[in-house]
């Protein structure tokens, strides 16, 4: 593997996120079992013409360390917002955020995801700002690979791969720099079937062989909860209930009812 082009960390748009929320960070004791946890947020977006956009309104969130988790709500609801604050993308207006570091955010748009031409080079492209020997990277790139299923992929050019495949291939990165912690926003959006399981399942099986990685998933699927230890379901800027997946799922259907009865009656 020849990992002399790699360029500057900096210039990939998959990274692990080192930024920190200045003033309003903390990091107690409280949160040590927690890789996530986020305190009593509000955000609001500025608009020029008309009033500011408030989208989290004294909204709390907190993930257990070494489980999967989803996101679920309505359009709107704030969901993307939350994970962009969490991943330090954003800053809120007030409340506290604690997140595990090394994080990584994973993007909806797989062709935003992978920056080389090989996916060997890919998943190595982080490890370039290390002092890793050579041998060293080979074994991460190989084990990040293989969490994700695509230990056969090593040399494929990345052009070739299909949407999800460029996906698994983001998530392999992030666990080759050994990232705690996963902050994935509707991955599976614009993929088929096929694809949209490799991913749900790379992400599983990455939670699954580290009891270090973390993952909190954005999505509209409520099939894909099955694959879930458990779920937070928002409404307007807040959480509204957080629990097991086949909880949150009975709650999302029993709602999307009497929604649906109301229009009706
Ligand atoms: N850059 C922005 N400027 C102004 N308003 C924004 C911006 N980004 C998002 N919003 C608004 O903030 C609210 C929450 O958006 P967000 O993307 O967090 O919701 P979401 O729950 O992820 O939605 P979806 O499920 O449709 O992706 C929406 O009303 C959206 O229109």
């Amino acid at each position: 593997m020849n990992l002399s082009y790699l360029p500057r960390f900096s210039e990939r748009l998959v990274a692990p996120l080192y930024a920190t929320i200045p003033t309003t960070t903390t990091r107690s004791n409280s949160v040590e079992n927690f890789a996530i946890e986020g305190r009593n947020l509000n955000f609001s977006f500025t608009a020029r013409q008309t009033q500011d956009v408030q989208v989290l309104r004294d909204c709390s969130i907190r993930i257990p360390r070494g489980q999967f988790w989803m996101l679920l709500g309505p359009n709107g609801c704030g969901k993307s917002t939350l994970l962009k604050i969490l991943a330090g993308l954003l800053t809120p207006t007030s409340g506290t955020v604690h997140v595990n570091e090394p994080k990584s955010f994973v993007f909806q748009n797989p062709d935003h995801q992978v920056v080389m031409p090989t996916v060997d080079s890919d998943v190595a492209f982080g490890l370039g700002k290390t002092n890793l020997t050579h041998d060293e990277v080979r074994s991460r790139v190989s084990g990040a690979l293989h969490a994700v299923g695509l230990s056969d992929y090593m040399k494929r050019s990345v052009q070739t791969l299909s949407g999800g495949q460029k996906q698994r291939v983001a998530i392999a990165g992030a666990l080759a720099e050994a990232c705690k912690v996963l902050l994935l926003d509707e991955l599976t959006t614009f993929l088929d079937e096929t694809d949209q399981v490799g991913v749900i399942k790379a992400v599983r099986n990455s939670v699954d062989t580290s009891a270090e990685v973390t993952a909190l998933w954005v999505t509209h699927r409520l099939e894909e909860l099955g694959y879930a230890d458990g779920a937070i379901y928002m409404e307007d800027g807040k959480v509204v209930m957080r629990g097991d997946a086949a909880s949150i799922r009975s709650f999302i259907e029993a709602r999307q009812s009497t929604y649906i009865n109301q229009i009706n009656s």
